[in-house]
């Protein structure tokens, strides 16, 4: 964690990594049969480090430049006294490919890439190098059947039971989503699960989005010498923008900051000015609800507290005051009852910040809405608010820059039913066929009827980062979809992914309470100054970290006070 928890690097959609590519050949930089050698050296590489004996090895190999470096990986292996079957197609790649499979030829033979073949003989590894980024339309026929065996090996142990390295991707993962192609969205049936997925240069957005993490294993991202200098400039007109990630995993192998620098991040949120006074480092505002709701806005202050915000109110109605009493102590307590009330309580500018939502109520949250947007205030909208806004005629009616929608999936959908509809995609019926006949009779005619939706499945598919842009785009404001793939967009800084999925520490997040904590560290940073886009990465970094710091047995409680160990990580 430490020095690296604000690092972040690049998150790539395939057509931005062709181009990449392209232009690195174009430029002279490297030939594509350098490339292919350096992405098969790499993942022959990595292989021999975790299993440095040499064992017996399958090597499936698909029709594009995936495969060519897969038969560069089975050449280097071969080399090194691994025993190499190697599983391949007629068809002729294309010339780069075609020379390394030339190559392989030179040390061995090619077999026919089936079920049967894969089935034929035992191996301790099967490296996966049957499609890469190249993949735009799901798998058929044998090749489909083979990925479903792997798939269904990893799951449950049938069929093929030896660890599985991938080439750039597990075969059938859409790079720029993370779904499966040509699978109902969210379910894994029909890749193979890997142990070890080595891609190159940077990841893509499907290596950290939805399904990707549980398919690719663990990640490794081989660097094979492609300009870093002036990588903008070859992306030309290709939308979308360049993305950011972070992540435990990733952010210390190449911290690339375009917007903000990490050490930027820590003085601000470290440091205090000596001769500052509390109002100096802001004033937040929670406007809590009514009684027994309490616990989600103190939880929400707390965090605000700890990340040293000066002052923090929390505001309920006059009739929760009392409830409100309860700790931390730190806290100020000042009844806000209506519109007209909350109105006159920001007519204290040195209120910096505000946030509605945890625990707030829906009608309450209603009734302060408009109100609180007429005011512009950097404000973070969470919870209750988000289903008060999602209920309005006119929900995005407004939004203004400063403000900050922390939606989870479920009120993501509400608040942009099209955009959550476009990202479920085609529904298609669960496999297998139930065993009662009417059932299954129904199953089969959904079936029917779904493939046409199965052939419109074609990648790139849209992903939760082009609907999170989106979102903000229409909003016009910042906007954090929750979950362990958290996704920021906004105006002010470019799309954003914190890859919490990678870490063992992330599922402790699905807690109660987690995202009031969320919202408060965010409403923190933005009392203090921060601005809703850094608000929200700084928030989404440190919730994560806390939960990573805190480990098993974490719950909401615990994240606020664990704030000051990470602190602590990140002294500069
Ligand atoms: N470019 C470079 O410099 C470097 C690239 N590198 C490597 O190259 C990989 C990308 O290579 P790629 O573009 O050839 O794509 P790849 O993933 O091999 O598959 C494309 C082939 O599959 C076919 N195909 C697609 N879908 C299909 C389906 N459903 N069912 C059947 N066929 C299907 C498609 O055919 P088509 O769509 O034209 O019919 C095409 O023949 C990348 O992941 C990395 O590993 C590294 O060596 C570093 C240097
Ligand atoms: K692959």
């Amino acid at each position: 964690m430490g020095k690296d928890l604000f690092a972040s690097r690049e998150l790539l959609t395939s057509a931005q990594m062709r181009a990449l590519e392209n232009h690195a050949m174009a430029t002279g930089l490297a030939t594509g049969l350098a490339l292919m050698e350096r992405a098969g050296a790499a993942v022959a590489q990595e292989i021999r480090l975790r299993w440095p004996v040499p064992g017996r090895v399958v090597v499936l190999c698909g029709p594009g430049n995936n495969g060519g470096d897969g038969y560069v990986v089975a050449r280097l292996l071969d080399e090194a006294g691994w025993q190499v079957r190697v599983l391949g197609l007629e068809t002729a790649p294309g010339p780069d490919a075609a020379e390394m499979k030339r190559r392989w030829r030179e040390r061995g033979g090619i077999e026919a890439l089936t079920v049967e073949g894969l089935r034929r003989e035992e191996a301790d590894l099967t490296v996966d190098a049957i499609f890469g980024t190249g993949l735009t339309r799901p798998p058929e026929g044998e090749i489909a059947a083979l990925l479903r065996d792997l798939g269904n090996a990893a799951r449950d142990g049938h069929a093929v039971s030896q660890p599985l390295v991938a080439v750039d991707a597990p075969s059938g993962l859409c790079l720029d989503s993370g779904a499966v192609l040509g699978a109902r969205r969210g379910a894994d049936a029909g890749a193979p699960h890997a142990r070890l997925t080595v891609t190159f240069d940077s990841p893509r957005r499907g290596h950290v989005l939805e399904l990707g993490p549980a398919l690719c294993g663990e990640l490794v991202i081989a660097d094979i010498g492609l300009a870093r200098q002036g990588r903008v400039a070859p992306f030309g007109a290709i939308a979308p923008p360049i993305a950011l990630m972070s992540g435990p995993r990733f952010a210390a192998e190449q911290a690339f900051e375009s917007h903000f620098g990490h050490d930027e991040l820590c003085r601000n949120l470290l440091t205090k000015s000596a001769t500052g006074h509390k109002f100096s480092h802001g004033h937040a505002l929670i406007l809590a609800g009514g009684l027994g709701q309490g616990g989600a806005a103190r939880l929400s202050a707390k965090a605000a507290l700890r990340v040293g915000a000066g002052l923090v109110t929390l505001a309920p109605p006059t009739e929760a005051l009392g409830e409100h009493a309860l700790p931390p102590d730190a806290l100020m307590r000042r009844a806000v009852d209506g519109p007209e009330d909350l109105l006159h309580r920001l007519e204290d500018k040195r209120i910096t910040a505000a946030l509605l939502g945890p625990g707030s109520g829906i009608e309450r949250a209603a009734a302060l809405l408009s109100a609180l947007l007429e005011t512009g205030r950097p404000t973070v909208l969470d919870a209750d608010a988000l289903t008060a806004l999602s209920r309005r005629a006119e929900p995005l009616a407004g939004l203004h820059p400063g403000c900050v929608l922390t939606p989870h999936l479920g009120e993501f959908a509400r608040l942009f039913p099209d955009l959550a509809e476009k990202l479920r995609g085609p529904v298609l019926p669960a496999s297998p066929p139930p065993e009662d006949m009417a059932a299954a009779l129904a199953w089969h005619a959904a079936l029917k009827a779904d493939q046409a939706a199965l052939a419109a499945m074609r990648g790139p598919l849209y992903s939760k980062l082009d609907a999170v842009c989106e979102a903000a785009a229409r909003a016009g404001c910042t906007v954090l979809l929750k979950g362990a793939d958290t996704v920021i967009a906004g105006p002010d800084g470019p799309p954003f992914v914190q890859a919490s999925s990678y870490d063992a520490a992330a599922p402790w997040l699905a807690t109660a309470g987690s995202g009031d904590v969320l919202a408060g560290i965010i409403l923190g940073a933005m009392a203090r100054g921060s601005g809703p886009y850094r608000g929200a990465r700084i928030g989404a970094a440190l919730h994560a970290a806390a939960a990573r710091s805190f480990g098993p047995g974490l719950i909401a409680d615990d994240l606020p006070d664990t704030l000051p160990k990470v602190f602590h990580t990140l002294a500069i």
